[in-house]
Order: structure tokens, then C-alpha cells, then sequence
């Protein structure tokens, strides 16, 4: 099998058809909604909160709230219903998962979009949970995973998945790699275009991405979104903590399997780090959107469609994509 990763791949640039970047459109139809940018910040605690939720909502970006507080879903999902944005909320695989989403029906809660958020997603425990919410609450956009392999896909789809997220311990907090052996660390970008073969939904490629350009080669490679954890850790607005050290700002970023999340020692696979503060989230936002016109441009054509169409040079490989 070839594998690569990230650093390994270079995109080859085509002729240019735009007179500008700015006429290059990065926006995505994703469920029912069409967003500005095919990014969305990690479901983690130390990446997205109600506050940021909104911002990102109103602003024209997709979100998928993290699943750490579990009380506070329902009135989350009344707040955005309020203020006519939409909802994408997350759940585990637990029994009581199951009530909720009945207690969602009942009380007539439902979200646009709902993310099966497990580590090791490619199981009965997810396929149950997939058909319980299709089921259930049969308009509500089901997001499965994750996964690492073609046959996960084609399993979470067939149970009812409507976009699967490819990713297995490529996340810079992740430990997974080293603690079990197992996942798709090093070679992220072939595991997603592997899926990308079998797949007939979208995919979301989640952790690994270091560089705005990772976000035009998981374009290229299947992905018609992006979730990123550690590039969005250093903001302002990211509820992570700013701890400052010698003089210099950092925020807090920790694995959502990590001790500083979990509070118990039993299957840590996750880690906390510093990562550099960065100011507001809206530059970085901006930044990345005009760096992906740019991706756009060297493809030779006019929206993400053409990105997809490049070829490409493989130049080495490493397992560890810059992470050590
Ligand atoms: N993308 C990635 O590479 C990874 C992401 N994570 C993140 O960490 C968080 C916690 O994940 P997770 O531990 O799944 O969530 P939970 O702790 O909620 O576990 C969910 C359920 O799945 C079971 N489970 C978890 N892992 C496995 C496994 N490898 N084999 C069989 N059953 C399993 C758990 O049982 P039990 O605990 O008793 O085994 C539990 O019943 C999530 O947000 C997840 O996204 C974690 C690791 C890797
Ligand atoms: N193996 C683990 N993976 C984790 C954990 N918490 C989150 N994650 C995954 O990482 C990505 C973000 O990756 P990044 O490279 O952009 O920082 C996130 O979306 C999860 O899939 C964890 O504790 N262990």
C-alpha cells in the first residue's frame, strides 16, 4: 500500500483561469446548509463553546459542539433555535444516550446536525446509535465516526451515516498512535483517499492538519470538510485557558481522551500541551480562507470542485508529520 501524509504531498499547480483570488469560492454545501469555508473547528472542550458556536454560526461556518456537558445540550439546542441559527450538537454511545435522543423527539429539541463522537467509531456501539437517531429524528444530519479504513465507511453509510469522519490518532493531542499501535497517524491523507474510493456521502478528515495549505490536500484527497483542533487552540475566542510563561502567552489544549478531560486514569489516550496564543479567531479565519482562494487559484479553476481534479507528487514519508 502507498502511504503518505501531509508534509509528504505536493499539489501541481495548473493553469490559472481567475484575474484575482478574491473571484476563487471556498464555500460548501454540507447537509442543508452552505458554509463559507470547508473548516470546522475539533468538538473538543478547549476548542469550541456556546460563544464561539454562535460567532461561527452567524458568521456563515459550521461547528459541531463538543458532547462534555451533557446537561447543557437541550438548552443549547433552544438557544440557536431562538435565535434562528442552526444546531450540531455531539453524543456518545452510552445507554443514556439513547433516552436523550428520545427525550430530543418527544420535546420536538432537533438538531440540524448530530455528531457520533468515538474513538474507535467503526463498531456496533456507533451502527446502533446511527440507526436509533435516523430513526428517531430521521431530518437531522447524522455525522459517524471515527473511522480509518473503506470498510468503516461503508458501514456507518449503510447503517445511515450521512457524512463519516476519517481520522484515527492523527490529532496533535492524540496518544493513540503510540499507546495502542493502531490508527492512521503518519498517513492521514492516504487513509482518507483510500475511504474517499468507497465512499457515497461526504467525508470530514479530522486531526493531522499543521499548515492552511493540509486544508486544499484534503480537499484534493476526499475530504468535503476539515476539522481542526490545535491550529484553532491559540485564539481569543477558543475556550482553552491562557497561561502565560516567562513573559510569553500560551492557551491550553487537551485530547478529549486526555486525563485533563476525562478526571480518571482508565484508557488515556489523549494529552495535554501549550500551544502559542494567537489573538482573535476571525484573522486566523480570514487568513485561511484567503490562503485556500489561493489553493483554488494554482488549481486552475474557480471553486473547491477544481482542487479535487490536480494531480500530485509524493516526496517522502515520515510517520510522524512534524508531531514529536
Ligand atoms: N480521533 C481519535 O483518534 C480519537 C479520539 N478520541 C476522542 O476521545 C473522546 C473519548 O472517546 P471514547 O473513549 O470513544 O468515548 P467514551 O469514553 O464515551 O467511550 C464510548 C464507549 O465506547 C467504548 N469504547 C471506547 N473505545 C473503545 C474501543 N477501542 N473498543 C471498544 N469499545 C470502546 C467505551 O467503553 P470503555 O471505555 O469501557 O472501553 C464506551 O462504552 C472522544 O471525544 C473521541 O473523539 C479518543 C481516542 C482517539
Ligand atoms: N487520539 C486522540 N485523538 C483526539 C483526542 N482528542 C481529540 N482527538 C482528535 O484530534 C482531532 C484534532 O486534531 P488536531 O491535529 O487538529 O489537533 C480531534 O478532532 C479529534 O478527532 C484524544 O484525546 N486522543
Amino acid at each position: 500500500m502507498q502511504v503518505f501524509d501531509y508534509e509528504d504531498i505536493q499539489l501541481i499547480p495548473r493553469k490559472c483561469v481567475v484575474g484575482s483570488r478574491k473571484e476563487c469560492d471556498t464555500s460548501i454545501k454540507f447537509g442543508k446548509h452552505t458554509f463559507k469555508m470547508p473548516v470546522v473547528p475539533a468538538n473538543m472542550e478547549t476548542i469550541i463553546d456556546e460563544k464561539l458556536a454562535i460567532f461561527l454560526a452567524e458568521n456563515g461556518y459550521f461547528y459541531v459542539m463538543h458532547r462534555f456537558d451533557e446537561e447543557s445540550r437541550k438548552p443549547f439546542i433552544k438557544l440557536m433555535r431562538d435565535k434562528k441559527l442552526f444546531s450540531s450538537i455531539s453524543v456518545g454511545v452510552k445507554e443514556h444516550e439513547y433516552n436523550f435522543i428520545e427525550e430530543l423527539k418527544n420535546e420536538n429539541l432537533i438538531p440540524d446536525y448530530i455528531t457520533i463522537d468515538i474513538a474507535h467509531g467503526h463498531s456496533l456501539s456507533v451502527i446502533n446509535m446511527i440507526k436509533h437517531i435516523k430513526k428517531q429524528l430521521p431530518e437531522t444530519f447524522v455525522i459517524a465516526g471515527n473511522v480509518g479504513t473503506p470498510e468503516a465507511v461503508i458501514d456507518l453509510e449503510e447503517a445511515g451515516a450521512d457524512a463519516t469522519k476519517v481520522g484515527i490518532g492523527p490529532g496533535k493531542v492524540c496518544i493513540t498512535k503510540l499507546k495502542t499501535g493502531f490508527g492512521t497517524g503518519g498517513w492521514q491523507l492516504a487513509a482518507l483517499e483510500r475511504c474517499m474510493q468507497v465512499a457515497r456521502k461526504p467525508l470530514i478528515a479530522d486531526g493531522g492538519v499543521r499548515h492552511h495549505g493540509d486544508i486544499a490536500k484534503s480537499i484534493k484527497f476526499g475530504a468535503s470538510m476539515v476539522m481542526i483542533g490545535s491550529l484553532f487552540a491559540g485564539h481569543d475566542e477558543t475556550p482553552g485557558e491562557l497561561v502565560e510563561k516567562n513573559g510569553e502567552k500560551f492557551k491550553s489544549y487537551y485530547g478529549s481522551a486526555s486525563f485533563n478531560q476525562k478526571g480518571t486514569k482508565t484508557n488515556i489516550e489523549g494529552k495535554h500541551i501549550l500551544v502559542p496564543y494567537k489573538g482573535s479567531i476571525i484573522d486566523t479565519l480570514n487568513e485561511m480562507q484567503q490562503d485556500l482562494q489561493s489553493s483554488i487559484s494554482y488549481s486552475g479553476g474557480k471553486d473547491l470542485d477544481a482542487i479535487r481534479k490536480v494531480d500530485y507528487v509524493i516526496i517522502k514519508n515520515s510517520i510522524f508529520n512534524g508531531d514529536f
